[in-house]
C-alpha cells in the first residue's frame, strides 16, 4: 500500500506577469508547506473594512511530499528548483521502482502554461523527466549487465507512446497518412488491466533510440497557440516504457518481471473565455476540461475511499467545496461518486478515456506520483487553489503496488518449492518409519511419482521460459512493426554468409521516392565491401544483448583475423550504416542467425536502426522467411549442424567481382554440432537418416536446456560447449586478383581436453586467435590459384584436403574415426548431393 506522492512545482513568472508587476500569491515554507495567499483582494478588504469571508480570500496551507520552487524566486522562497532537481525527488524513485518490477507513472497537472511540458519533456537545453529517465534507464543496464555476477539480469526496454486527443487514442510512433481517421480502442485484460489495442511498441536498444522516440513522438504531438501559452499541448500524451527484467537465480530458477512507466503529461485546463480563438480550440478545450473533470471525479471517488477504508469520516466536505464556476477541472460528486458511506464508492474509470486507461496507476498497482505545475501570479490566483486542492486530495489516494512477476515463473517457483517441501517430508518420514521399523507406513510410489511429475512440469516450464525469452526479442519485433517500410535481411549460418537484399518489400508505390535511397545505396555499396566468412565474428554469452555478431568490410586479405570488441563492431557500425548491420548472438555460436534491419521512410528516422535482432535459426525463422515470401529458397544446412541456410540472388555487384560466395551445405567440413559425442562411433547403424535425426534432436538447445535447467544460462552454456571437440567451423573464399583465398576456421570451446586439441590443430597448420572469453578460434588460410576452376571446385578440394590431414594426424581414435565417418558420407554426398535428405 502507498499513497499517491504528490510534488507541486511553481513556475517562474512570465515576462508580461514580471513587466506588469503581477503579485506573488505562493510561499514555499519549510516541510514542503505551501501558502497561498491573494494580496490583491486581502489590500481590497483592508480598504473598505470587510471582515472578508469569501474562501478565496483566506490564506491557506498545503502540505505535500515535495515543493518545487520557481527557478527566479517567485514564490518566496530560499530554495528553487531546477530540472536536475526534479529527477532527482521524482525521478530516481521511478526508476527504483521500475527496476524492482513495480509499475509506476507521473502524473503532470496544472492549468495552461503552467509548466508541465517543462516538468516531463523539458527543453533540449534543460531536458526534462521523462528523456533524463531514458538516458537513466540506460546507464542502469550498462552499470546491472557489466558487473560479473554470473546471475545478473538482462533487460528488454519497449517504448509506445500515444495522445488521447479529443477523447480519441492515438498512436504518436506511427506515420499517418491521415492521422484523423486512425482511432486506437482502448480494452481491458482480467489481469493486465486496460491496455491500448493496436498501439505500437518498439523495442530500444540504446538511449539515442529512445529519446528519438520521444522526440519523434512530441513532434507528432497535437499541440496549438492559446491566449495562455504560445505552444499549448491539446492533448494528453502518454509515453510509456516497459522494462521485462528477466535472470536466473543463484538456486538455477527463473525470475521475470514485467513493468511498465507511464509518464503522462496532461493537457492543461483553461477558462473558454480565455481562449474565443476557433470553434476547434473552444472543442477541444471543452473535452479537456471534460476528462479533467472526471480525472478529479477519480481521484475524489478514490479519496473517500481510502477515508472510509480508514474508519474515518468522509473528508468529502472539503472537496466539493472546491467545485468552481471556472474551468480548472470542478471536482464535482457526481451521483456515482457519492454512495453512503457504509458501501465502498464507485469508482467511475470508464467515464473518460484517460480515467480508463491511467486505472491502474489511480487506486491500482503502480507507484504513482503527481507534480501539479502552478502559476505565481494572482491572475491564476483561483486556478492554482483549484490546483492545490485537487492535488491534496490526490495525495490521499492509496495504491497498491506488487511486483509484477511474470506468471509462468512464479509457477515455477511455487512448483520448486513445493517439490523441496515435499521432498524434505518425505525424506523425514522415510527416516523416522526406518527407524520404527515401520515399512508399512514408507510413503507409496505413487507420492515419489507426483513428486517426480511436479519436478518435470518445473523443468518443463522452466524450459518453455528460456526459450520464450531468448526468442522474445525477435517475435516483438516482427510483430509489432507490421508495416515495414523498408527491409535488409542477411542471414549468416556456422560458415556461409548470404546476403540479401530484401529491397522489394517497398510498397510499389514508394520504390521511386526519395524514401527508397537508403536502400539502392545499399545495393550498390555492397559491391565495394568483399566479404568472407571470417568477417562473422561471434561472442559467447546469451541473454544479456552485447553479444555481437560483426559484418565487417575487409579489403582483401583476411589473414589476420580481428579481435573482436564492442567498440570494434560500434565503429564498423558506424562504417557501414546504413547498409548493414550489427546483430547479436543470443545462441550457439555454431548455429545460425537472422539479421534484419528495419528503416522508416521519415527523413528524420532514416539513420535510425529502428529494429535489429537476431534471432536463432530453426522453425522459426524458417517460418519468418517463408512468410516474408521474399526468400527463394531456404533449407536445413548439413543435417548434422542444424543451421539454416538461406539462398538469394546476390546483388549483382556481387557476382560480377567474385567477391563473395556461399557454399553449399553439404560441404561442411565438420558436420559435427556440439553434439559430437553422440555421433555412434562404434555401430554405425545402417540407417543413416535415422542417426541424423537422432542427432539433430540432440542439439545444442535442446541438450543445454533438458540437461541444464538448473543450472545458470551462462553456466549451462558453457558446460553444454565442453562436450567435445571441433563444436563449430566456419570456411569462406574470397578473391583477391587470380588468387583464391580459403580460409577455414575453427571455433574450439572450452573442451575438457583443450592441451591436446590445441597441439593437434597445430600440427594441421591452424592459428589460434583468440578473441572473446571462452572461444579459442583458430584459422588457416592457403592461397589457391584460380585458373579456371569455380569457387565450389577450390573449395570442396580444399575442405576435403583439410579433414583429410586432420584424420591422418589424429591422435584420438575417438574423433579420428569421427572424421572419418564423416568424411566418407560427405564425400559421397558431394558427388550425389540430392541423397542428402534436410
Ligand atoms: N519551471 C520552469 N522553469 C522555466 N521555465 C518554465 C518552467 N515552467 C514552465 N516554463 C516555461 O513556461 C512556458 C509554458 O510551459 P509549458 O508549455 O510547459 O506549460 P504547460 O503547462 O505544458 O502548458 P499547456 O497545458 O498549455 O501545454 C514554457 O515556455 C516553459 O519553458
Amino acid at each position: 500500500m502507498s499513497n499517491i506522492k504528490v510534488a507541486i512545482r511553481v513556475r517562474p513568472r512570465t515576462i508580461s506577469e514580471a513587466t506588469l508587476d503581477h503579485q506573488l500569491t505562493v510561499h514555499m515554507g519549510g516541510n514542503n508547506i505551501v501558502h497561498l495567499h491573494n494580496p490583491a483582494i486581502s489590500k481590497t478588504s483592508a480598504k473598505y473594512g470587510w471582515n472578508d469571508k469569501r474562501a478565496s480570500s483566506q490564506p491557506r496551507q498545503f502540505a505535500f511530499d515535495y515543493c518545487f520552487p520557481a527557478t527566479d524566486g517567485s514564490c518566496a522562497s530560499a530554495n528553487i528548483a531546477s530540472q536536475e532537481k526534479v529527477f532527482e525527488d521524482l525521478g530516481m524513485p521511478v526508476l527504483n521502482s521500475l527496476f524492482d518490477g513495480y509499475n509506476a507513472c507521473v502524473l503532470a497537472y496544472g492549468q495552461s502554461g503552467t509548466g508541465k511540458t517543462y516538468t516531463m519533456m523539458g527543453t533540449p537545453l534543460e531536458p526534462g523527466l521523462a528523456p533524463k529517465l531514458c538516458t537513466a534507464i540506460f546507464e542502469r543496464i550498462t552499470s546491472e549487465c557489466g558487473c560479473s555476477n554470473v546471475h545478473r539480469p538482462s533487460f528488454r526496454i519497449e517504448i509506445s507512446f500515444m495522445e488521447i486527443y479529443n477523447e480519441k487514442v492515438r498512436d504518436l510512433l506511427e506515420e499517418y497518412s491521415n492521422r484523423g481517421s486512425v482511432q486506437l480502442k482502448i480494452r481491458e485484460h482480467p489481469q493486465l488491466g486496460p491496455y491500448v489495442q493496436g498501439l505500437s511498441r518498439h523495442t530500444v536498444e540504446d538511449a539515442a533510440a529512445a529519446l528519438g522516440l520521444l522526440k519523434e513522438g512530441v513532434e507528432r504531438r497535437s499541440s496549438a497557440a492559446t491566449q495562455k501559452n504560445g505552444h499549448s499541448s491539446r492533448s494528453h500524451a502518454v509515453f510509456t516504457v516497459h522494462c521485462t527484467a528477466a535472470w536466473v537465480t543463484g538456486e538455477g530458477l527463473p525470475r521475470e518481471t514485467v513493468a511498465k512507466l507511464h509518464l503522462v503529461d496532461l493537457a492543461g485546463s483553461e477558462r473558454a473565455s480565455c481562449n474565443p480563438v476557433s470553434r476547434l480550440r473552444l472543442k477541444e478545450g471543452a473535452l479537456i476540461n471534460k476528462s479533467l473533470a472526471s480525472l478529479g471525479n477519480v481521484i475524489n471517488a478514490l479519496a473517500e475511499k481510502a477515508s472510509l477504508s480508514k474508519g474515518s469520516i468522509s473528508t468529502l466536505n472539503t472537496s466539493s467545496s472546491s467545485t468552481s464556476s471556472i474551468n480548472i477541472p470542478s471536482v464535482q460528486t457526481t451521483p456515482s461518486a457519492t454512495p453512503r458511506r457504509s458501501q465502498t464508492p464507485f469508482i467511475p474509470y470508464r467515464d473518460s478515456v484517460l480515467t480508463w486507461l491511467l486505472k491502474d496507476s489511480l487506486g491500482g498497482n503502480s507507484k504513482t506520483f503527481l507534480v501539479a505545475a502552478i502559476s505565481p501570479s494572482t491572475r491564476a490566483f483561483k486556478e492554482t487553489l483549484n490546483t492545490l486542492r485537487f492535488a491534496e486530495r490526490a495525495k490521499r489516494v492509496v495504491n497498491e503496488p506488487v511486483i509484477n512477476e511474470n506468471a509462468s515463473v512464479e509457477l515455477i517457483h511455487h512448483l520448486t518449492q513445493e517439490v523441496t517441501r515435499l521432498r524434505a517430508l518425505f525424506a523425514q518420514s522415510v527416516e523416522s518409519n526406518q527407524s520404527n521399523d515401520n515399512s508399512s507406513l514408507i510413503p507409496s510410489e505413487n507420492i515419489t511419482k507426483l513428486l517426480g511429475a511436479n519436478h518435470s512440469k518445473a523443468c518443463e516450464l522452466t524450459e518453455d521460459w528460456l526459450r520464450k525469452w531468448r526468442r522474445g526479442i525477435g517475435e516483438a519485433i516482427s510483430t509489432v512493426h507490421s508495416t515495414p517500410q523498408s527491409t535488409e535481411i542477411g542471414i549468416q549460418t556456422s560458415f556461409p554468409i548470404i546476403m540479401k537484399d530484401l529491397g522489394n518489400v517497398i510498397p510499389a508505390k514508394e520504390s521511386k521516392s526519395a524514401n527508397r535511397a537508403p536502400v539502392e545505396n545499399a545495393t550498390s555499396n555492397l559491391g565495394t565491401i568483399d566479404f568472407h566468412s571470417e568477417t562473422s565474428c561471434w561472442s559467447d554469452d546469451s541473454l544479456d544483448g552485447s553479444y555481437p555478431t560483426e559484418f565487417r568490410p575487409t579489403t582483401d586479405s583476411h589473414t589476420e583475423y580481428p579481435r573482436m570488441s564492442k567498440l570494434m563492431v560500434q565503429e564498423s557500425a558506424s562504417i557501414i550504416k546504413p547498409n548493414f548491420h550489427i546483430g547479436e548472438s543470443l545462441s550457439a555460436p555454431f548455429s545460425g542467425s537472422f539479421h534484419q534491419q528495419r528503416q522508416s521512410p521519415t527523413p528524420s528516422s532514416k539513420k535510425r536502426i529502428s529494429a535489429r535482432r537476431v534471432i536463432k535459426t530453426g522453425p522459426d525463422v524458417r517460418t519468418m522467411f517463408k512468410n516474408s515470401g521474399e526468400i527463394q529458397q531456404s533449407r536445413c544446412s548439413s543435417p548434422l549442424s542444424p543451421s539454416l541456410v538461406v539462398t538469394g540472388r546476390p546483388p549483382e555487384s556481387f557476382s560480377k567481382r567474385k567477391a563473395f560466395k556461399y557454399i553449399p551445405d553439404q560441404v561442411h567440413p565438420f558436420g559435427i554440432s556440439a553434439c559430437s559425442q553422440k555421433l555412434p562411433l562404434d555401430n554405425l547403424p545402417s540407417n543413416q537418416d535415422h542417426e541424423i535425426a537422432k542427432v539433430k534432436s540432440n542439439s545444442y538447445d535442446e541438450k543445454m536446456i533438458n540437461n541444464d535447467s538448473h543450472k545458470s544460462y551462462q553456466e549451462s552454456e558453457l558446460a553444454s560447449r565442453s562436450v567435445e571437440f571441433v563444436p563449430s567451423s566456419r570456411i569462406g573464399l574470397s578473391s583477391c586478383n587470380s588468387k583464391v583465398n580459403c580460409c577455414c576456421h575453427i571455433l574450439h570451446h572450452g573442451s575438457p581436453c583443450k592441451l591436446q586439441h590445441q597441439n593437434f590443430l597445430a600440427q594441421i597448420g591452424y592459428q589460434r586467435n583468440s578473441y572473446c572469453q571462452h572461444d579459442i578460434s583458430y584459422q588457416q588460410s592457403r592461397a589457391v590459384p584460380c585458373k579456371s576452376q569455380s569457387f565450389d571446385t577450390i573449395l570442396r578440394a580444399e575442405l576435403l584436403a583439410i579433414r583429410r590431414r586432420m584424420v591422418a594426424r589424429t591422435a584420438s581414435p575417438k574423433v579420428a574415426a569421427s572424421l572419418r565417418y564423416l568424411t566418407q558420407w560427405q564425400t559421397d554426398s558431394l558427388e550425389n548431393p540430392l541423397s542428402i535428405k534436410s
